[in-house]
């Protein structure tokens, strides 16, 4: 309801950086790389985002004093990851740093991934290394009221280095929401990438339904192709954002699709439109 005075007063809210709008945007750093992230804050202001996320924590300062929020702390990349005991030191640290920055920063999540499958972990070894190194965590995280959000990505899109993970053992919604079932915390959650979720299971709509209750942030971008959100890709962006919007979601949607066209900012501001439902 737009014109409830909760929503007159987050518009209030918002007169020291971008206001909050029932829509609560993002932008990943990582998918505007030729823009320095403060640039991309002064565009986010002026489109409406609230936040940006996937920057070096290096900018952070310069990023949130000019009023533009941080939605998703960085850890440990999608490659190595706590299915493999090998790697659960680094993992473990590098999402209590996370925690700690989210924390200094004010922002609600820390990422965390699954990592590449590995010849001689079974998925049954996998799923128990897996939810060993996030429990010890977990504790951590929930003291300092951050949440860690575990990514769903696609695995079969194998024409670009950052369209697709061949190879990522966490590649099905339902094994990833079964994992932050068995973690069993507030404090960990899904990271429901509308992208990769519309590529290895679809049915976007009835499994945002179905998982929303464990869903801590959302990705978007266009499929085929991880593009722009404009008609030549498949998801019905409006649609989908409004189911979305319809469980009560009051987090944030991150716009992380990698531009095309000759002028980036453009067709970030046209996601932007796209997705304020
Ligand atoms: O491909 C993605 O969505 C990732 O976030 C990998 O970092």
């Amino acid at each position: 309801d737009e014109t409830s005075p909760d929503s007159a007063a987050r518009d209030d809210a918002g007169s020291a950086g971008t206001s909050r709008r029932r829509v609560r945007q993002s932008v990943m750093g990582w998918c505007f790389k030729d823009t320095p992230p403060v640039e991309l804050a002064k565009h986010c202001q002026r489109i409406g985002l609230e936040a940006i996320e996937g920057i070096g924590s290096a900018d952070y300062d310069a990023v949130t004093k000019m009023g533009v929020k941080i939605s998703l702390v960085s850890s440990h990349g999608f490659a190595k990851g706590p299915l493999d005991p090998e790697n659960h030191a680094m993992v473990e640290a590098k999402l209590r740093d996370g925690i700690d920055l989210a924390v200094r920063y004010g922002a609600p999540n820390v990422i965390t991934f699954t990592g590449m499958a590995k010849a001689g972990i079974s998925d049954a070894a996998a799923r128990k290394n897996c939810l060993a190194a996030w429990k010890r965590v977990i504790p951590y995280a929930e003291q300092k009221g951050i949440g860690i959000v575990l990514e769903h990505l696609n695995s079969k899109d194998d024409s670009h280095p950052m369209k697709g993970h061949p190879g990522y053992w966490g590649d099905d919604l339902h094994l990833c929401a079964d994992l932050v079932q068995a973690v069993g915390s507030p404090r960990f959650q899904l990271l429901f990438d509308i992208y990769h979720v519309q590529i290895m299971n679809g049915d976007l709509i009835r499994n945002v339904n179905r998982y929303h209750e464990i869903v801590g942030h959302y990705h978007t971008a266009g499929n085929p192709g991880r593009g722009e959100l404009d008609d030549s890709q498949e998801i019905q962006y409006p649609a989908v954002i409004r189911a979305i919007m319809n469980t009560g979601y009051d987090g944030y949607i991150a716009q992380e699709f990698i531009p095309t066209s000759a002028d980036p900012i453009a067709s970030l501001e046209q996601a932007f439109t796209v997705c304020d439902v």
